[in-house]
């Protein structure tokens, strides 16, 4: 689905981003993750052709990508909402620009709107909602569109600790119930080691690893001892001290 060779990007003289490989299949997905300022989101900008590389190319369906793709949804970490639109209007929209008649857009939307258990909301305005619900309505208006690939650029940062266990749950059920191919940026080492099956680890604009998550998916997975161990792996790939080092320093 996603093949990445060679990657590089400069914004003006500043390489970002250097020798990114990656590879991803069909109904895979890849969660993204790396310390403040390492590249995380330019590449997702890359991978949604929203910025074009310096060096090297990206294939999606092995297609080189060139521009914006209609096929790829994109959900970003301030919902990107339009605060004037009902939640409703916010979920047609997309479908309404593409030209599909008013019927097929309400009985879309309200299909959409039920799944995400937002249909209460249609009528409210985004700054009557949560944060959490705001999410489900950035959730929904790119799934309305039936993308065959969505990025994810740190979607639940700004969500509290249960919400945030709340949409990963609704991410990963989607992905299991439709096949739904992601890329996920993310800060949070229990959100990589929850949503990724692949995940890259990113450090100073280069890819460090690749870990295969053979757990991910499983049944309770956050409770589970490989999680664990999943994530302190992360961290030690990272870089990050343990409370315990930092205490010796003192
Ligand atoms: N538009 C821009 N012009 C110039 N430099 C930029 C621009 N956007 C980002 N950068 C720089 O590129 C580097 C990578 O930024 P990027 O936003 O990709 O990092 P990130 O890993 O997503 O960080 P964070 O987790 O803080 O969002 C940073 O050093 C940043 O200052």
């Amino acid at each position: 689905m996603i093949k990445v060779n060679d990657l590089s990007f400069a914004y003006e003289k500043e390489k970002v981003l250097k020798n990114i490989n990656f590879e991803l299949e069909k109904g895979e997905s890849l969660a993204i993750i790396g310390s403040s300022g390492c590249g995380k989101t330019t590449l997702l900008y890359l991978l949604a052709g929203l910025e074009k590389s310096t060096r090297g190319k990206i294939l999606i369906n092995s297609q080189p990508l060139t521009e914006i793709r209609a096929k790829s949804g994109v959900i970003l970490q301030d919902y990107g909402l339009f605060p004037w639109k009902s939640v409703y209007h916010n979920l047609a929209l997309g479908l309404k620009i593409r030209g599909i008649n008013k019927n097929k857009i309400k009985t879309k939307v309200n299909f959409v709107l039920k799944k995400l258990k937002i249909f209460k909301f249609k009528d409210k305005y985004p700054a009557e909602l949560s944060g959490g619900q705001k999410q489900r309505v950035a959730v929904g208006r790119s799934l309305i569109l039936e993308p065959d690939l969505l990025l994810m650029d740190e979607p639940f940062s700004a969500l509290d600790a249960l919400t945030r266990e709340e949409m990963q749950n609704l991410i990963l059920k989607i992905h299991q119930q439709e096949d739904l191919t992601f890329v996920l940026v993310t800060h949070d080492i229990r959100e990589a080691a929850f949503l990724g099956k692949k995940i890259a680890v990113i450090k100073a604009g280069k890819i460090v690893k690749i870990l295969e998550n053979p757990y991910f998916g499983e049944k309770n997975l956050r409770e589970k001892q490989e999680f664990f161990n999943l994530q302190k792996k992360l961290r030690h790939l990272m870089g990050l001290k343990s409370g315990d080092e930092i205490r010796d320093e003192k």
